[in-house]
């Protein structure tokens, strides 16, 4: 039996990661300031504070200014609205990323559309969801052009392929699909109500799981030579040892006898996620700056 092969996401985002560094030092060099990103986490929800915390080293490491703020979970809309105005009005502020979710006392579409859209650097506002939906120049999310570049660097051309998105949140599935449709896939989004998901997948020679079930999309569902992104991070308790891993929302041990390739969890598209980032406030900073937009990211 042949088995597929496991695409490197976290060797893909380090080269990406280097070259966003090479754009820093350009950058710096040519307006006396490095590109400066913002980080807001409101509570103390573990997950999103390790996340931060890369998020946070990761900024450094490519040579960018960091700044993060860390509120209470009681924290007010109207408070977390005017930290968000300020870091709007901030002039070494060229990214702004409010991690999410945000509690429930508080509505994140008002918070989300507050961000500057040429400080989105998560894609989430709404003109550039716009604009993405509309094939205009857009800041696109980072997960979903992670999971693209990763998809093209494997395929090439995806012109004519059948592409099946599991999943159709705001950060994650519709992103996907739109990105999908400009690269001339045919695509079908699926979600909680699509009935028999597994013939659904079966019919793709692309498929991203962005669900968040651990290991839900099973080996058998997939067509033979496709290509998985396996956007899905699940922390489940080890039966055997007791201790607590991260997994995706594919069972990948089965997968691997179908497909082409897979990205891994870890080190698949999380990686990407937040070289994405970087990438994003680099041509952030440069389109504020007046500058053209670095050439090869
Ligand atoms: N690696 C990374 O960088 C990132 C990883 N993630 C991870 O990706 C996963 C998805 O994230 P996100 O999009 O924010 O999640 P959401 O919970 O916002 O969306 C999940 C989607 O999956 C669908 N869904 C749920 N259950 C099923 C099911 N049984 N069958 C088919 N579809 C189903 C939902 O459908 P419906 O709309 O009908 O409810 C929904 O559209 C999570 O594990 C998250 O942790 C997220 C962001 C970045
Ligand atoms: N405004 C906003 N933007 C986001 O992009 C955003 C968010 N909110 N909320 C939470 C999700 C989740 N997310 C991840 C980023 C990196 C990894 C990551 O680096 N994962 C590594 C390590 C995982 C580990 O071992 O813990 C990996 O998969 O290899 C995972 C998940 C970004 N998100």
């Amino acid at each position: 039996m042949t088995i597929g092969k496991i695409i490197d996401g976290k060797a893909f985002a380090e080269t990406l990661r280097g070259k966003v560094g090479d754009g820093v030092i350009a950058f710096t060099a040519k307006t006396g300031r490095k590109p400066g990103l913002a980080v807001v986490l409101v509570g103390e929800d573990p997950a999103s504070s390790v996340y931060v915390r890369n998020k946070g080293k990761m900024t450094l490491a490519a040579g960018m200014e960091s700044m993060e703020f860390k509120l209470p979970a009681s924290i007010g809309e109207e408070e977390l609205l005017d930290l968000v105005e300020e870091l709007n009005a901030d002039d070494r502020v060229d990214g702004i990323l409010v991690q999410l979710p945000l509690p429930a006392h508080i509505n994140e579409a008002s918070v989300i559309g507050t961000i500057d859209p040429a400080k989105d650097v998560d894609g989430f506002h709404v003109v550039n969801s716009g604009l993405l939906a509309t094939g205009q120049d857009a800041m696109v999310p980072c997960t979903p052009l992670g999971c693209l570049m990763l998809l093209k660097d494997e395929l090439g051309d995806l012109s004519g392929l059948e592409a099946v998105v599991v999943g159709r949140s705001n950060i994650v599935g519709k992103p996907m699909a739109q990105l999908l449709l400009a690269e001339n896939c045919t695509v079908t989004i699926a979600h909680s109500r699509t009935r028999d998901l597994a013939s659904v997948v079966h019919r793709a020679d692309i498929v991203v799981a962005a669900v968040g079930r651990a290991e839900m999309v099973k080996g058998e569902w997939i067509k033979p030579g496709a290509t998985v992104i396996d956007v899905g991070i699940n922390r489940v308790t080890d039966t055997e040892d007791g201790k607590s891993r991260i997994v995706g929302d594919v069972a990948t041990a089965e997968a691997l006898a179908h497909v082409r390739a897979i990205t891994p969890v870890p080190g698949g598209v999380g990686p990407m996620t937040i070289a994405v980032l970087l990438r994003n406030t680099l041509v952030a900073a440069h389109a504020r700056a007046g500058l053209a937009k670095p050439e090869g990211l």
